[in-house]
């Protein structure tokens, strides 16, 4: 089996457990992936992520040019701006997860700390998230708000409508998107109730002994 081969296996598979497990339902979320000569696996537009088919995902060359397979995800221009500003990008992750939407919905939610520092997994994955406005979805502005935050954010938050994660592999978007979603769960179970938060000094422990970034 070749790599692409087995990285379009491995989109569709992640793309799978994460619909069976409801992180995203019906034909919401998109899904890309770096291949060996600089090109993009996309995830089609219209498509479920439970019936993500391996050979038909549409395929870009480096230069950006749609090779083959199914007309791609509205979302190109979103996907394009990580891979554009984030030399380290190999894969990015959209989800319409439900805690994550909800908590983006929240008042007093803080913009550049859309994720309140619960658990040290939230940090360690994901660094800090922004909360961008809100924007139609396949909105070509989407890809300028990314490209305005300079690569300095590898996860990013679109109000009322879902996540948005870049990570080195699909693998590791997938699980730090997961995590996103799981920490905006308990944002919103321990809401009103004062949960402790982890302090200033376990935030800057994590993130030196764990080297993430955290700066922007
Ligand atoms: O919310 C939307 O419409 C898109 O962001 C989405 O999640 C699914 O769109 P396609 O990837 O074009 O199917
Ligand atoms: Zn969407």
């Amino acid at each position: 089996m070749t790599n692409e081969a087995r990285l379009r296996e491995q989109i569709c598979e992640l793309a799978r457990s994460m619909f069976e497990r409801g992180l995203t339902g019906g034909s919401t979320g998109n899904i890309s992936a770096r291949t060996d000569d600089g090109g993009l696996l996309v995830s089609p537009t219209g498509t479920s992520f439970g019936r993500l088919d391996p050979g038909r995902l549409s395929r870009f060359d480096k230069t950006g040019k749609l090779i083959d397979g199914d007309k791609p995800t509205k979302e190109m221009p979103l996907h394009a701006a990580f891979y554009e500003t984030r030399s380290t990008a190999g894969a990015v992750v959209h989800l319409h997860s439900c805690h994550a939407v909800a908590l983006s919905m929240m008042p007093d939610v803080n913009e550049e700390d859309f994720l309140p520092p619960l658990t040290p997994y939230g940090i360690m994955k994901l660094g800090r998230v922004k909360l961008l406005p809100f924007y139609l979805p396949g909105d070509p502005a989407m890809g300028e708000a990314i490209r305005g935050l300079a690569g300095k954010r590898a996860a990013v938050m679109l109000a009322n409508h879902g996540p948005v994660v870049a990570g080195k592999d699909v693998e590791a978007a997938c699980n730090a998107i997961e995590e996103l979603e799981d920490t905006a769960r308990l944002a919103m179970l321990t809401r009103g109730h004062h949960p402790r938060a982890l302090t200033d000094d376990q935030i800057q422990a994590l993130v030196t002994k764990f080297d993430v970034e955290w700066d922007a």
